[in-house]
């Protein structure tokens, strides 16, 4: 069972006419995007916005048009991956190293709703590592900042070299044991100069879909739960 393809293809039942729809990156909304591309060839009338450079190209290759961020003012729903949600859908991001741009396009959503497979639901947030976009300029300063807050923080590394972002900055992939306060450390990592954004998504998921082995997919909300 291919749990990204479920969850993924699912969530485009929260599309209509008319709208415009922040893209999201990785390879769970890659599917959402794929099938979106097929019901745009059908007559589907939206406008997307790209969280990526490699999200803009798979667009351009299915004929999704798409609006640059900066020429509008709010998108009605944005469908995203996350690396970890947890109950109160505080979600860490940035494995693939796109959270700036994600979290551009999150911050003007009306509704976002992300996609995950089972994995990806915990109860704590932080055994998967905290990516922290940082600028290159004087990154080992800023990881000595970072670190301080109580974790062992890595430049990731991709192909024996810095992993450099859409945005030309760095990311350090910071390990905590556990996350408690996620506001708390939100604020205190921005607050560090030479931090660009972390990856800690706090109160912007309105919808949490987790596709199920099983073949089923969960719609968490903070309100309620449902199985179909
Ligand atoms: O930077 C990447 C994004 O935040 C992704 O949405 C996230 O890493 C999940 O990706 P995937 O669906 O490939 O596990």
């Amino acid at each position: 069972m291919n749990t990204k393809k479920l969850v993924g293809e699912n969530a485009v039942d929260y599309i209509s006419d008319g709208m415009i729809v922040g893209l999201g990156t990785g390879s769970t909304a890659y599917w959402m995007v794929v099938k979106l591309g097929e019901l745009v060839k059908k007559g589907l009338d939206i406008k997307g916005v790209a969280t990526s450079k490699s999200t803009e190209t798979l667009a351009h290759e299915l004929d999704i048009p798409l609006v640059n961020l900066s020429t509008i003012e709010k998108i009605d729903v944005t469908i995203d991956g996350a690396d970890e949600v947890n109950p109160e859908l505080q979600l860490i991001k940035g494995g693939g190293g796109a959270l700036l741009r994600e979290k551009m396009v999150a911050s003007i959503s009306d509704r976002l709703i992300i996609v995950v497979d089972e994995s990806k639901y915990v109860s704590n947030l932080g055994h998967f590592p905290l990516p922290v976009e940082v600028v290159p300029f004087g990154w080992e300063l800023t990881r000595k900042q970072i670190e301080k807050l109580g974790c062992i923080a890595n430049l990731r590394i991709v192909d024996q070299d810095s992993f450099i972002t859409d945005n030309g900055n760095y990311i350090l992939d910071c390990y905590f044991e556990a996350i408690h306060n996620t506001t708390d450390l939100h604020m205190q990592l921005n607050k560090i100069i030479g931090v660009v954004e972390n990856g800690l998504f706090v109160n912007m998921a309105n919808t949490v879909l987790i596709g199920l082995n099983d073949g089923r997919v969960k719609t968490l909300t903070k309100e309620s739960t449902s199985t179909t």
